[in-house]
């Protein structure tokens, strides 16, 4: 359902994107992976239209949406008005489907973003991005910033919505642990390139894990890291 071919982003004259190409079906969970600085947050932001190719195409069937790194809560507003922000485009829109799957958000709608933890806060940055009934979720950093219980819950929601309604994601996550757990594939990015992309489980012994997380090749090895290493 996401087609990305020969992906090109820059930055002025800097290259972020360089001629990546990614598919993701529908209804599936990718982990995308990778050093700082290897595009991930990039690609992200050019797959829900925040930034725009300069070369390549970017083709989505369906609706996609964005849980921002960050958070990006409106502070002063209650959950339910951020929640509401995020369901602009939808002509019915209806909490009841997104209390349904976090029911801890119907308990504090009328609360102040600003004043509710960080756990929560990405809680309502989820559902604020669910309001947009997406096909395809788009998630910037899961983990940052929060206690592991939290990141656990938050994971099994992901579950949850992706079995009972088939919403495909695709995540971006430093904690390669939870990504891998969470996405049945996982692709390793590089310089913005994909330098490993399979099964999640085999992804994780791959050279470009070991390379991006525990810097454990050799300068030979890692010089050999613009060929993509098909895991399987
Ligand atoms: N607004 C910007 N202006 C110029 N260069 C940028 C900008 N944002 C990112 N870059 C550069 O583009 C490249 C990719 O950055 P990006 O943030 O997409 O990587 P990332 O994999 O998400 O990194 P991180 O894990 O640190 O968030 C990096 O070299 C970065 O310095």
């Amino acid at each position: 359902m996401l087609h990305i071919d020969d992906l090109v982003v820059r930055y002025g004259s800097a290259v972020a994107i360089d001629g990546l190409s990614l598919h993701v079906e529908a209804g599936e969970m990718v982990a995308l992976v990778g050093p700082n600085g290897a595009g991930k947050s990039t690609l992200i932001n050019t797959v829900t239209g925040l930034l725009s190719p300069a070369s390549g195409s970017v083709r989505c069937e369906g609706r996609v949406a964005q849980v921002p790194e960050g958070r990006q809560m409106f502070a002063d507003m209650t959950v339910e008005d951020n929640l509401l922000l995020g369901g602009w485009s939808i002509r019915n829109r209806d909490l009841s489907e997104v209390f349904d799957l976090l029911p801890d958000l119907a308990g504090m709608r009328r609360r102040k973003a600003g004043r509710l933890s960080g756990g929560q806060q990405q809680m309502v940055a989820v559902g604020r991005a669910l309001m947009a009934r997406p096909d395809l979720l788009a998630i910037d950093e899961l983990s940052l910033g929060l206690a592991p219980l939290v990141v656990a819950e938050l994971a099994g929601h992901l579950r949850v919505l992706n079995r009972e309604r088939g919403t495909a994601v695709l995540l971006v996550e430093q904690e390669v642990g939870l990504a891998f757990d969470v996405c049945a594939r996982a692709c390793v990015l590089e310089a913005g390139r994909v330098v490993a992309s399979g099964p999640s489980a085999s992804v994780a012994k791959s050279d470009a894990v070991r390379r991006a997380y525990f810097g454990d090749l050799g300068q030979e090895e890692a010089g050999q890291a613009t060929m993509t290493e098909a895991v399987t």
